[in-house]
């Protein structure tokens, strides 16, 4: 492990990663290759998840082709280098903000999206200059493969290298050096990772979980709200960490709702959902039986057949559920839709913010200040109004969770900040000493007191401060190197 991660980094010094040319022609080369390789890429995905390809493409490649566009658009822009506004005492000089490569990234994927989860944070490395090292969910064993299996085909065989395995292999990972580390999965793991990079502090980005509830105000359209939460909910079976988790609404509500979830479901998927192409299997038995453990008790208004077999888990929601059960201590990530009533408003902001800050928030309502109201006064990674899951499609937005939903954030540019050191540079001129003496001792008062006045002076037309400044700069200078000060 020790060598490979040596390679990687002796690649990275070797400086080829970071030319704009080289950094667009990999990008290219791994649109390329999704293209070419489309079919084995849709059944090693379809093959993980029981998935059928046309889902698959449009959950996982999609958004991938997508973001490697957006790069090859924006990336020679964000790649130069950004004057910043100056100061008098740094007036005649040059000063900008370049942003550079971090080194080697580790990139640990997860196995519900497990290609555009780590596809995608290995695009914004790949933009930013970095060599990355991709650690695929071992749960996912056919897109890990076909992934290990392409990658070198297509990339600089050194600068980008997949490493297979489990907990034993990326244990032994994570005690080598990083220059950044992005983890997506669960929160528990997160934890491992983090103590992991502190031994050598190196900053993580964690792309974690958590229960992400979806408020359902009595002034909507019910028939359009319970078709997008259907959809966001059982959609890869549940396994989504932005999926709605659960539903606050007034308890004269649930009905109906279970209703409306009960015919768009089968508007979905038939009468016979095993039957659809559409709907998906959990990943393995421990999550299976896992799931099953969270109806114990409870009131099951919809669904609830499952097949140990096949890991099939039908499209189920819960009633008058109560908070203080399993289901709602612990992230679902399975098709299982507790509502639990709350009286208004008022209190269901009260329940979401006495829980840890879910990495997605939903709220359904005609009202928009109602929308407004709860954004307001609640915390989440992202929220969506009258929908879900669809702020992770814009790559204009940053993509992450807030306190146990996660740290830092990804997609489009924010994906190439994060793998980017901003570095501020300021070059000066050896001459024009005299300006400097202001700063050199011995110091006096007035010395401080024009030092005063250069930098915390604030004149409000921008363009005649500046030339003031300069001007009075330039008899400071002036009068300092005469040695009146
Ligand atoms: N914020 C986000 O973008 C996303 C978050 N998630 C979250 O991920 C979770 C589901 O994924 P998981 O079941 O965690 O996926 P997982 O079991 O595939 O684990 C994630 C990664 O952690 C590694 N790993 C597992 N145990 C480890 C250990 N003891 N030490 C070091 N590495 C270890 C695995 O090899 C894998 O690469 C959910 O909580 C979900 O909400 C999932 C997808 C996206
Ligand atoms: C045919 C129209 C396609 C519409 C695209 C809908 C976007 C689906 C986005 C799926 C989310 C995939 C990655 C999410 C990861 C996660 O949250 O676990």
């Amino acid at each position: 492990m020790e060598r490979e991660v040596q390679r990687v980094r002796q690649a990275f010094l070797s400086g080829r990663s970071r030319p704009l040319r080289f950094r667009l022609q990999q990008l290219e080369a791994l649109r390329r290759m999704v293209q070419e390789r489309e079919k084995d890429i849709l059944a090693a995905i379809a093959a993980d998840l029981c998935k059928s390809e046309l889902n698959a493409y449009s959950q996982e490649v999609i958004t991938v082709l997508g973001e490697i566009d957006f790069m090859l658009e924006n990336l020679p822009e964000w790649v130069t280098a950004k004057p910043v506004k100056k100061n008098l005492l740094t007036m005649m000089d040059e000063a900008y903000i370049q942003p550079q490569p971090l080194g080697v990234v580790l990139i640990i994927g997860a196995w519900n999206y497990p290609f555009v989860l780590i596809i995608q944070p290995l695009i914004g490395a790949i933009a930013a200059g970095n060599a990355v090292i991709i650690k695929p969910s071992e749960l996912s064993e056919n897109t890990a493969k076909i992934v290990a299996k392409l990658l070198p085909q297509y990339l600089d065989q050194d600068l980008y290298v997949v490493i297979n395995g489990g907990v034993e292999e990326t244990t032994e990972l994570l005690k080598q050096r990083f220059d950044h580390i992005f983890y997506t999965g669960n929160t528990a793991v997160g934890k491992i990772v983090m103590e992991a990079a502190a031994k050598h502090l190196t900053p993580v980005t964690l792309e974690l979980g958590g229960k992400s509830p979806c408020y359902i105000d009595k002034d909507c359209d019910l028939d359009i709200v319970c078709r997008r939460i259907t959809w966001g909910k059982y959609m890869n079976c549940g396994q989504t960490c932005i999926a709605p988790d659960y539903i606050l609404c007034e308890a004269s509500l649930q009905s109906q709702i279970v209703w409306k979830i009960k015919e768009t479901v089968k508007e979905f998927y038939g009468e016979n959902i095993k039957e659809s192409p559409d709907y998906e299997r959990i990943i393995n038995l421990r999550h299976f039986k896992r799931i099953l453990s969270l109806l114990e008790g409870q009131k099951i208004a919809l669904g609830g057949e499952t097949d140990e077999a096949t890991r099939y888990i039908a499209p189920t929601v819960l009633t008058d559920v109560d908070p203080k059960t399993k289901v709602m201590q612990e992230e679902i990530f399975g098709p299982v839709l507790p509502i639990v009533p709350v009286k208004n408003v008022d209190e269901a902001i009260d329940f979401i913010n006495e829980r840890e800050k879910p990495l997605a928030l939903y709220v359904f309502s005609h009202n928009h200040k109602l929308i407004k109201r709860m954004i307001d006064e609640t915390s989440s990674g992202g929220v969506t109004g009258n929908d879900v899951i669809m702020h992770f499609t814009l790559n204009s937005f940053p993509f992450g969770g807030v306190g146990s939903s996660g740290m830092g954030a990804y997609h489009g540019k924010h994906s190439f900040d994060t793998f980017s050191h901003q570095r501020p540079c300021l070059l000066k001129s050896l001459k024009r000493e005299g300006a400097n003496k202001l700063r050199y001792p011995p110091n006096s008062q007035s010395k401080v007191d024009w030092g005063k006045f250069f930098l915390l002076r604030r004149f409000n037309k921008e363009k005649l401060g500046l030339l003031v400044l300069t001007f009075l700069g330039i008899v400071a200078a002036v009068l300092v190197k005469a040695g009146y000060y």
